[in-house]
């Protein structure tokens, strides 16, 4: 059988996958999942020690007096100065030493992955629904393109409350809440005690943010507190036999204030850099991936831009990721720092977070016949000529 033929063999592999994964031609991978070096230069990987004392090596000595804190000041300068630096030629870095513990994650992972390894019967107890947007799911859209992937959906805070339009046009609030599985019996702690660690070095992130923009370290607290939006992402991408025609998710922007991903050593997510080729991020197990989201870009008029990424599977490993999306409350109301803007006129129009989700919902099932149209996609996924926000 001519099985040399590009032609056949793309028509054989295209057999074998659902036509809902399939990406138009120009937004399919053009790298494999663990091509790191092709592109040449990486992300940045920043050292966070410096913000632990606990971190200091046994027997190392706390400098006093003022000598002592002009250099822990200098320190943190260039801690804030690398955040800086990275967010602005990137959005996205890598950090080390966060203090998060790796048996921890170690123990997330093996709990996710034998949630996902359940039969689906068993994981559907969990799914989201109408009623319920948190929990199990298995046809997650990214641009009208189904990702390849399953996931599971939990807050921080217990519950989620969003806005849906009713039939009235009137905004109700839907609360959602968190639904854990039966089994794995360890799986709601596990993942509990995940979330408070990582929300931590997420407001630690906020600050250092913060002051990288030169404003104070909790500038931006005031969004989150009391009531923020955030929520945990488990991501599973199973082995694809066809990984040239799908993505595991599609090219997407975050749509929130921060996004702390961590991933195991399969590799796969790409970002894209400034000359608009995309880059592997070279899996470290002990490095967490942050970037920044659009309402950075927003408060920060542009000096930090919200960036592409995207997840290419493959047909050797299954690989697994837990975002943590680091959203403020709903009533927050967005728009560039005015600090900030010096002599720029702002780019953006004031808009609130609640609400803008709210124009999210929907957006990803047009083209489907995918009769739940409710359920929300929190990372963006506009297209780039959607600017909602933008004047
Ligand atoms: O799995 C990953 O590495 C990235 C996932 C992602 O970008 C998202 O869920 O928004
Ligand atoms: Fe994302």
């Amino acid at each position: 059988m001519g099985v040399e033929d590009p032609v056949l063999v793309q028509q054989l592999a295209n057999l074998q996958i659902d036509p809902n994964f399939v990406l138009p031609p120009e937004h399919r991978p053009t790298r494999k999942y663990n091509d790191y070096t092709a592109a040449g230069e990486q992300v940045p990987v920043i050292d966070l020690s410096s913000l632990r004392r606990s971190n200091k090596n046994p027997g190392e000595e706390e400098e006093e007096g003022e000598e002592g804190s002009r250099r822990s000041s200098l320190i943190h300068e260039k801690l804030v100065e690398q955040v800086g630096k990275a967010c602005e030629e990137w959005g996205f870095f890598q950090v080390i030493n966060h203090g998060i513990s790796l048996s921890l994650l170690d123990e997330v992972e093996t709990n996710a992955l034998n949630f996902f390894a359940l039969p689906l019967e068993e994981k559907s107890k969990v799914r989201r629904t109408f009623e319920n947007a948190l929990g199990y799911y298995d046809s997650e859209l990214t641009k009208n393109v189904r990702d390849w992937k399953e996931l599971f959906d939990f807050t921080t805070r217990g519950v989620l409350e969003l806005p849906v339009a009713s039939s009235g046009n009137e905004e109700q609030i839907h609360v959602y809440s968190n639904q854990w599985p039966e089994y794995p019996s360890t799986f709601r702690e596990v993942c509990e005690k995940w979330s408070k660690s990582v929300e931590s070095l997420a407001f630690e992130l906020l600050g250092l943010i913060a002051e990288s923009l030169g404003l104070p370290a909790t500038y931006f607290h005031k969004y989150w507190l009391p009531d923020d939006s955030n929520f945990i992402r488990l991501n599973y991408y199973p082995k694809c036999p066809t990984p040239n025609l799908a993505l595991g998710v599609s090219r997407h922007k975050d749509g929130g204030g921060l996004t702390v991903l961590v991933q195991d050593e399969v590799g796969g997510l790409e970002v894209r850099r400034k000359d608009g080729e995309w880059i592997g991020i070279k899996p470290q197990r002990d490095a967490f991936v942050i970037n920044v989201g659009d309402l950075f870009q927003v408060w920060s008029n542009d000096k930090y831009k919200s960036v592409e990424h995207r997840v290419v599977v493959n047909e050797n490993k299954a690989r697994f990721s837990v975002p943590f999306f680091f959203n403020p409350s709903q009533s927050t109301d967005v728009a560039p720092v005015p600090q900030l803007l010096g002599e720029n006129l702002p780019l953006y129009r004031q808009y609130n977070w609640g609400d803008f989700l709210q124009t999210r919902k929907g957006s990803n099932f047009k083209n489907l016949g995918v009769e739940n149209v409710q359920i929300y996609h929190f990372a963006i996924n506009r297209d780039e000529n959607d600017v909602k926000v933008q004047v």
